[in-house]
């Protein structure tokens, strides 16, 4: 039997089971292998009365007392109870829907019960104890897997169905290099499953465990390494930086401290004759779009292209706005490719920029399409916002003879992930904002204030300054009749504020000539107060808006909150935030107090991180990693830095065992992230 036979060939699997497996994923012997037991019992704690806690889950050894009695509640719901002698105490057994019992426990005799303990009421409790006898404990005090319910499964199948597959002639091909296994000291693979399925001790386990998460988080490094290994000396040839000079000198304002460092870490990396790869991390609002446009201004300057990748068509469009203002009139030409542009149109840009005519290209995913031909790629930034995968950034490079590559993000990321997901780049912070900018002012209240923030948006547009309403939803929904949506909104706004005001509606689900169309006139300031859902939270920057309000904020996380927030106070003016909630749970409430009191990206993303926990938190699969089973990258910074030593040795190893061993790994990583799909 190996690990890729399907499991039909399994006693006990028909095609009804073999149907819910699938529907889990299992499809193969090795993915019910890979399903992991969620928890263990380990019914070796025999609990004393001296040590009696509320809720614990321990073995006792008692003497029943009496035959018991069963109560009908109602239907086939019944109640069997038994009393019985623990140590010097009494305590009763609490059996439910198991009558038969009554005739299966013998009185005076003694048994070993594993139950919760309820130690509350007049007589302390065990509920619904697992027993065996005293005198023939069998497999009672072997640790016992505990695996997620399938639904169309029978809870004992799993462990039925792996004894059957270990039982047999199993092969399960361990290709991780014997000299590795060796010096990391660490199970082979059959054992290592075994003991995670089969284990007889806890320590078992562990080690069962480490061999897996070990697996797992080389195969990860090694599939994030593979995207810059040996493409490392750079071809481009950069000696004009003149055009860079006037550019900042003309700016409309001085760069910050940190926004020249990061041009001085780039153009080190650009002299240094190697193919860059840098992460430029920075708060919302901390100017990283100049950055990008130097970036490609120098490009241009010196004859190559720069191929900018936006998370939105909104985003791409207002990059290319802000490009084309401050790059046009030095003679180089930007253009924006997006889904929706129309064929010929398209079609005769595409051949302007497989001649050289174009020099910056900005866009969407399109960028990566197959048509798209550059004439000389010299650099690909991704404006990354947690939007594109893994896989997206190496398509766009791989579209170019090795182009430097620059990765823009607002978000702070937990070192470990930053590690794993960007462990091929080098960083560069920006860790201040534009002088002069002041924090923004957020309140939380219920939506009975809502008349008063009404006011207060109108007497920010009496200053000429506009304004944000955002809304979880697009239209009212029956289910959930307390979630506010932007149709609702914008029409009671229309009817609430002076008629001299200008009311605009954005969301995703209208036309994009029409989105394109509604921004292009707030932008413009034609609209004085726009209602959107959270379509504007990346990237919208219009440094008039002073005031925006979030309803049903509870329903945004924190993170996104931050970012939503980080579109007002772009400028000069003073700005406020309205974070506005009728729920009473102190859990909503104390989330709202996070982003009232802090202004820092850094901090909201740690609170986030903490009240959330880590499974929710930057989903793997938002970057296009593959799921992972054990590995919690969070808490694995040792095991994922050593494993990132072992995986750069691999990589430079001549050894066919090595190269053998990378071929398997990187193929089996490249499936993986095929199977991930973008939302
Ligand atoms: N040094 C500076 N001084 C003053 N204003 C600046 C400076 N750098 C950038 N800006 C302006 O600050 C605003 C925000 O910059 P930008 O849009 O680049 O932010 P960002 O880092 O991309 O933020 P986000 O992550 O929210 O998209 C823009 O209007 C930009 O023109």
């Amino acid at each position: 039997m190996k690990w890729e036979d399907s499991l039909i060939n399994i006693k006990g699997v028909g095609p009804k089971r073999k149907e819910a497996l699938e529907k889990h994923g299992i499809k193969t012997i090795g993915d019910l292998l890979s399903f992991y037991p969620r928890k263990y019992i380990d019914r070796n704690v025999l609990g004393s009365t001296d040590n009696i806690y509320e809720e614990s889950e321990v073995s006792i050894k008692a003497q029943v007392l009496n035959k018991g009695r069963v109560q009908r509640i109602r239907g086939n719901l019944s109640i069997f109870t038994l009393s019985l002698l623990w140590e010097d105490k009494k305590i009763a057994a609490v059996f439910f829907n198991q009558p038969y019992l009554k005739n299966t426990l013998h009185e005076y005799q003694e048994y070993y019960f594993y139950g919760k303990i309820k130690t509350a009421g007049a007589m302390m409790k065990i509920m619904n104890p697992q027993f065996v006898s005293v005198n023939n404990p069998g497999s009672f005090f072997e640790l016992t897997p505990v695996y997620s319910h399938i639904s169309g499964i029978p809870n004992n199948t799993i462990p039925k169905i792996l004894t059957q597959i270990f039982s047999d002639d199993l092969e399960i091909a361990d290709h991780l290099p014997e000299s590795i296994r060796r010096s990391e000291n660490l199970l082979d693979l059959k054992a290592a499953l075994k003991a995670i399925h089969f284990p007889k001790r806890a320590d078992e386990v562990l080690r069962g465990i480490e061999r897996l998460k070990f697996n797992e988080a080389l195969k990860i490094n090694m599939g994030i390494m593979s995207n810059s290994w040996g493409k490392k000396v750079s071809d481009i040839i950069i000696t004009s930086f003149e055009g860079i000079n006037i550019l900042m000198n003309n700016l409309p304002y001085e760069l910050t401290k940190s926004q020249r460092a990061v041009i001085d870490d780039m153009i080190a990396d650009i002299k240094s004759g190697q193919v860059m790869n840098r992460l430029v991390q920075g708060d919302v609002g901390s100017g990283k779009t100049i950055i990008a446009i130097i970036a490609a201004c120098l490009m241009a300057q010196n004859g190559y292209q720069t191929a900018y990748m936006a998370p939105t068509e909104i985003l791409a469009q207002q990059h290319g706005r802000n490009f084309k203002e401050l790059l046009v009139n030095m003679g180089i030409s930007v253009e924006v490719v997006t889904g929706s542009i129309k064929a010929k149109e398209k079609k005769e840009i595409l051949d302007r920029v497989a001649k050289g005519a174009v020099s910056i290209i900005i866009g969407t995913h399109a960028l990566i399409q197959e048509s798209l031909e550059y004439y000389n790629l010299g650099m690909v930034i991704t404006d990354e916002q947690h939007r594109f995968g893994v896989k997206q950034r190496s398509q766009l490079s791989l579209k170019g003879n090795l182009p430097h590559t620059m990765v823009m993000s607002a978000t702070p990321i937990p070192r470990t992930l930053s590690l794993i997901l960007y462990g091929d780049l080098s960083v560069s912070y920006i860790d201040e904002l534009p002088k002069g900018r002041k924090p923004i002012k957020t309140y939380c209240y219920d939506e009975a204030s809502l008349h008063k923030i009404v006011a207060f948006l109108e007497d920010e547009m009496i200053k000429g300054r506009q304004t944000f309403v955002i809304c979880p939803f697009i239209e009212a929904s029956e289910e959930m009749e307390e979630v506010r949506d932007t149709e609702t909104v914008y029409n009671e706004l229309k009817k609430k504020m002076n008629p001299k005001y200008q009311i605009g509606c954005l969301h995703g689900r209208l036309k994009n000539d029409d989105k394109e169309s509604i921004i292009k006139a707030f932008n413009q300031g034609e609209i004085d107060c726009l209602v959107a859902t959270s379509i504007i939270e990346v990237g919208i920057d219009v440094p008039n808006v002073s005031a925006m309000v979030i309803l049903s904020a509870d329903r945004f996380g924190l993170s996104q909150l931050h970012q939503l927030r980080g579109r007002v106070g772009r400028g000069k003016h003073q700005s406020y935030c309205f974070l506005v909630t009728n729920s009473k749970s102190k859990e909503t409430l104390s989330r709202m107090k996070v982003i009232v009191n802090n202004s820092s990206g850094k901090k909201i993303a740690d609170e986030d991180f903490r009240l959330r926990g880590p499974g929710d938190y930057f989903g793997f699969k938002q970057h296009g990693l593959p799921k992972l089973g054990l590995l919690n990258p969070m808490e694995e910074l040792t095991l994922i830095k050593n494993t990132k030593i072992i995986a750069d040795m691999i990589f430079q190893s001549n050894e066919k065992e090595m190269m053998n061993f990378r071929n398997e790994v990187l193929q089996s990583f490249y499936q993986d992230i095929d199977e991930v799909s973008f939302t």
